[in-house]
């Protein structure tokens, strides 16, 4: 059996008495019941997840992959190609966005190169390379099946040694240049929907293009018809190695009951592909924020996900994932500490 198949049989459902557990702990605490919204959400999922009323949350880590993309050549995105290696070593440098966001909150970062267009090593950058980039899905399928196996278990093997180094929860993240196009398909594909509906401007295309790079992802689904109840099919079709390996990272964590805390549009396209392996995943994701992008509600409703924050961030690389974990840790700290009304006398 493959990993990727193991993997994706030992996903179950959260722990029920735990999840109860936690929601009687939160009725006793001094508060109106429900009045701390979806922190209480979270510290029950949390429960659930690690099948524990108390659990330790603190050591937090971003993944985040990078690869580039050949239907960067249809002019579907408005910055140079070789940003996605320019800016994939300030990851774990800690000068980009999810850098500095996770240095704030005290979290790290691991970047992985899937597929960057780039044949130097990068400093700081694990080298996991499949190939330098897709193909161009305009014109035949972004990867073979096989391929889309590898970045999908990369993205397992990722998430597996981070839990073997304790980290409690872990964000996915991004970087490559035209990625918001393989990922608008795979989302138009798995919702059934047509692409001018959900294509946004990703890093700052110019309306005028919107309906270019809209037709462009209609003609990569019409050529490649991937089956939407196939997640390694539409990924293989119509994704992208980062977005594959994102995929990979959410069935790893939740194979081993770790939450997976998605970030913006393109992890929600990973997400869709992990829900289509098996639709348990969902139960162990953390929606950080509700991206600006066009098409977040479309996901966010299927996926049954009510983000944490509302930011109107459209980065990418795990920025809101990291923004977000400090709500985590806030909510576990505030379901461990509050005084309950067996503790404090509240006349009742
Ligand atoms: C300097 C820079 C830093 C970024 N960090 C994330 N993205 C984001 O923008 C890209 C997707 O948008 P599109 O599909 O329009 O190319 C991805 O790399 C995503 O991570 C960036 C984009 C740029 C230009
Ligand atoms: O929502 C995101 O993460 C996003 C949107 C546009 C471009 N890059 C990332």
């Amino acid at each position: 059996m493959s990993l990727l198949e193991s993997i994706s049989r030992n996903i179950y459902s959260l722990d029920k008495t735990s999840i109860e557990q936690a929601k009687q702990r939160l009725d006793r605490l001094i508060k109106p019941k429900g009045s701390l919204g979806k922190m209480e959400d979270i510290c029950m999922q949390l429960a659930g997840i690690y099948e524990s009323k108390y659990f330790d949350s603190s050591k937090k880590v971003v993944i985040a992959f990078a690869g580039d993309h050949g239907v960067y050549e249809e002019g579907v995105a408005p910055d140079p190609q070789n940003i996605t290696v320019l800016q994939f070593p300030n990851f774990a440098k800690g000068l980009c966005g999810v850098g500095t966001i996770c240095k704030y909150v005290g979290a790290d970062v691991v970047a992985v190169d899937v597929g960057i267009n780039c044949d130097e090593k990068l400093e700081g950058v694990l080298d996991y390379k499949i190939r330098k980039g897709t193909s161009n899905m305009a014109k035949g399928p972004a990867m073979t099946r096989q391929e889309a196996i590898r970045c999908l278990e990369i993205g397992i093997e990722m998430s597996e040694k981070c839990i073997e180094k304790d980290y409690k929860v872990i964000g996915i993240g991004e970087m490559g240049i035209a990625n918001t196009t393989p990922s608008t398909a795979i989302i138009s594909t798995i919702v059934g929907c047509d692409p001018s509906e959900i294509t946004g401007i990703g890093a700052g295309l110019k309306k005028e293009k919107l309906k270019h790079k809209a037709d462009v992802i209609r003609k990569a689904i019409e050529l490649n018809n991937p089956n939407p109840t196939d997640g390694v099919d539409v990924l293989a079709k119509v994704g992208g190695f980062e977005i594959g390996s994102m995929a990979g990272v959410i069935l790893g964590c939740s194979a081993n009951r770790i939450p997976v805390v998605i970030d913006g549009f393109i992890s929600y396209a990973a997400a869709l592909i992990a829900y289509k392996i098996n639709p348990k995943t969902r139960e162990y994701m953390i929606a950080s924020h509700s991206s600006a992008e066009l098409g977040t509600n479309k996901v966010l409703e299927i996926l049954k996900l009510s983000p944490v924050l509302n930011m109107d961030m459209r980065l990418g690389e795990g920025s809101g994932a990291a923004l977000a974990f400090d709500i985590i840790e806030a909510s576990n700290y505030t379901y461990k500490n509050m005084a309950t009304y067996d503790e404090v006398d509240m006349g009742r």
